[in-house]
C-alpha cells in the first residue's frame, strides 16, 4: 500500500484521530477461523487437519481460545514443496473443513468482544448491530441448544439482515435465534418471554402450539403489554413469542457492535485501492456522516442499555480506532450514567495469544472536571482494549465493557462516585 494514495480527507481524519496510517502496510496479517460448535467436537479439524487441508499454510491454534486458530497466508510448510505450489494455494472457501460448515471467518479481535460477553447458555443476548452476522453465529454457538438462551438479532440494513438469515442458517445455529430488521436506537423489543423459554426446553417433548395458546391466553406479568414487531426470521419456537414488556423480560447481555468508518479493517480499506478512493470518500468521509456518527454509536448504547436487566452486561465494539468513536464515547457514556454504570476489564484477556495495543487520550467530554477527566482516563486505560495490526496483529477493533449496577448500588447505598471500577472480572 502506497501510503501517498489516500485521499487527504482520510488522512485528516487519521491525524484527529490519532491513528498511525501506517497500519494500512502491515503485510500478511493472519486470517482467523473459528470451529462452529453446532457439529461435535470429534468431528471439528484440528489445526494439523486444517493445514493439510489448506496445503502450503501455517496454521496455529490461538492460545488460551480453543476452536481459534490464525491462518499465516503466504507462509511455507516447514518442508512445502516448490515456490509454486505455495502459489497455487487452496483457499479457505474451498477447504472440506469450510465447505462443511465446520469453521468460520471471524477476526479474532471480534471474536474477543463476544467473548467478552461471557454467555451462558440460559442468557438471552441482544444483538443490537447483528449483520452480516459473524460475532451473531458465536453467540449462538456459544449459547448451545442445552439451556433456554437466546440471541435476538436487530439490523437496520435489509439486505445485510438477509445475509444474517443465511449465515445463521448454514452454520445451523438458527435455532435459538430472531432476527429483526429495524432501527436499533428504537428498537423495543424486550427477550423472548420465561414462558418462551420454557417452550424452547418442551418443545421436543409437546406441543408448542399448545404452549403458545396458554401464553396468549393471559398468563403475562401485570405490567406486561404485548408489542407487535415481526421478526424478519425467527424459528418456530420463537416466531409467536408474545413480545412481553417489562423488567423480567430484559436481555441479560447486549452487544452494541457499533456502526462505524470501518478506518481498522485493513482488508475493507484496501480494497478502496482497486474501487476507487471517491467511492470511499463519498461512503465514509463524508463530513455529515462522521458528524453523526458518534451520536449514532451514542443512540445505540442507549438503547441497548434501556433494554439490560440490572446486573447485566453490554458490551461496545467498532472497527474504528478512532478516538472520538471509542474511548470519547465510553468517557461520554460513563459520565452521563454515573452511579448505573461500572466499566469492566475483558476477562481472560491476558490468558489469550494477543497483545493489545494502548487505549488512546486526547478525547473530551463537556462539563467534566480536570479530576474527573483523569479518573475516567485511568479507568479507560486499565479496561478497555484496543487491538491494532502493528500491536496485535488482528484487525483494528476497540472493545469496552460495562455493567449495569443501579440496584446493587441502591441497596448497597454507594455514594454518588462516578463510574466506579471494579476489575471483578479479573
Ligand atoms: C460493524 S457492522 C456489524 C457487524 C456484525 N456485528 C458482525 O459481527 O457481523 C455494523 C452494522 O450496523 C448496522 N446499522 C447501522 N445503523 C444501524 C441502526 N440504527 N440500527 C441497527 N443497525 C444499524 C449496519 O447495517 C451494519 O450491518
Amino acid at each position: 500500500m502506497d501510503l501517498s494514495t489516500l485521499p487527504p480527507s482520510f488522512n485528516e481524519f487519521l491525524k484527529i484521530n490519532d491513528v498511525d496510517p501506517v497500519i494500512y502496510t502491515v503485510k500478511d496479517l493472519p486470517r482467523f477461523v473459528r470451529w462452529n460448535t453446532r457439529f461435535p467436537k470429534s468431528e471439528l479439524p484440528s489445526a494439523e487437519e486444517l493445514q493439510q487441508q489448506l496445503r502450503a499454510r501455517k496454521v496455529s491454534p490461538v492460545k488460551g481460545v480453543e476452536g481459534f486458530f490464525g491462518i499465516q497466508l503466504g507462509e511455507n510448510l516447514p518442508d512445502s514443496e516448490s515456490e509454486s505450489d505455495t502459489m497455487q494455494n487452496t483457499r479457505i472457501v474451498d477447504i472440506p473443513a469450510y465447505r462443511e460448515n465446520k469453521i468460520f471467518g471471524i477476526d479474532l479481535s471480534s471474536g474477543l468482544a463476544v467473548l467478552a460477553l461471557q454467555v451462558q447458555p440460559n442468557d438471552h443476548v441482544l444483538d443490537l448491530c447483528c449483520a452480516p452476522g459473524a460475532k451473531l453465529c458465536m453467540i449462538s454457538n456459544i449459547i448451545g441448544s442445552e439451556g433456554t438462551g437466546t440471541v435476538t438479532g436487530v439490523d437496520i440494513s435489509p439486505h445485510r439482515v438477509a445475509t444474517c438469515r443465511s449465515l445463521v442458517k448454514r452454520y445451523q445455529v438458527a435455532e435459538r435465534v430472531r432476527l429483526f430488521n429495524a432501527d436499533g436506537t428504537t428498537f423495543k423489543v424486550y427477550a423472548p418471554s420465561r414462558l418462551g423459554a420454557r417452550v424452547i426446553r418442551e418443545a421436543d417433548g409437546e406441543n408448542p402450539d399448545r404452549k403458545r395458546q396458554q401464553i396468549s391466553q393471559g398468563q403475562t406479568a401485570e405490567s406486561s403489554k404485548p408489542a407487535s414487531i415481526k421478526p424478519f426470521y425467527a424459528p418456530k419456537i420463537l416466531r409467536f413469542d408474545p413480545q412481553m414488556q417489562g423488567e423480567e423480560y430484559l436481555y441479560d447481555k447486549v452487544i452494541v457492535d457499533a456502526e462505524c468508518t470501518h478506518d481498522g479493517s485493513i482488508s475493507h480499506i484496501l480494497k478502496y485501492q482497486t474501487w476507487g478512493w471517491d467511492a470511499f470518500e463519498k461512503n465514509f468521509m463524508d463530513p455529515d456522516r462522521l458528524r453523526d456518527i458518534c451520536q449514532l454509536q451514542r443512540n445505540l448504547i442507549e438503547s441497548g442499555w434501556s433494554l439490560l436487566v440490572d446486573d447485566g452486561i453490554l458490551v461496545y465494539s467498532t472497527c474504528s480506532l478512532s478516538v472520538r468513536q471509542n474511548e470519547e464515547n465510553v468517557a461520554w457514556f460513563l459520565h452521563k450514567y454515573g452511579d448505573e454504570v461500572e466499566l469492566e476489564s475483558i476477562p481472560n484477556i491476558h490468558n489469550v495469544g494477543i497483545k493489545a495495543a494502548p487505549t488512546k487520550q486526547g478525547w473530551t467530554v463537556p462539563n467534566m472536571t480536570d479530576e474527573q477527566k483523569r479518573g475516567l482516563q485511568a479507568s479507560i486505560e486499565r479496561c478497555c482494549v484496543r487491538f491494532d495490526p502493528i500491536t496485535s496483529a488482528t484487525s483494528g477493533f476497540f472493545v469496552a465493557r460495562f455493567r449495569k449496577v443501579r440496584k446493587r448500588l441502591e441497596r448497597k447505598d454507594h455514594s454518588n462516585t462516578i463510574a466506579p471500577i471494579h476489575n471483578r472480572a479479573e
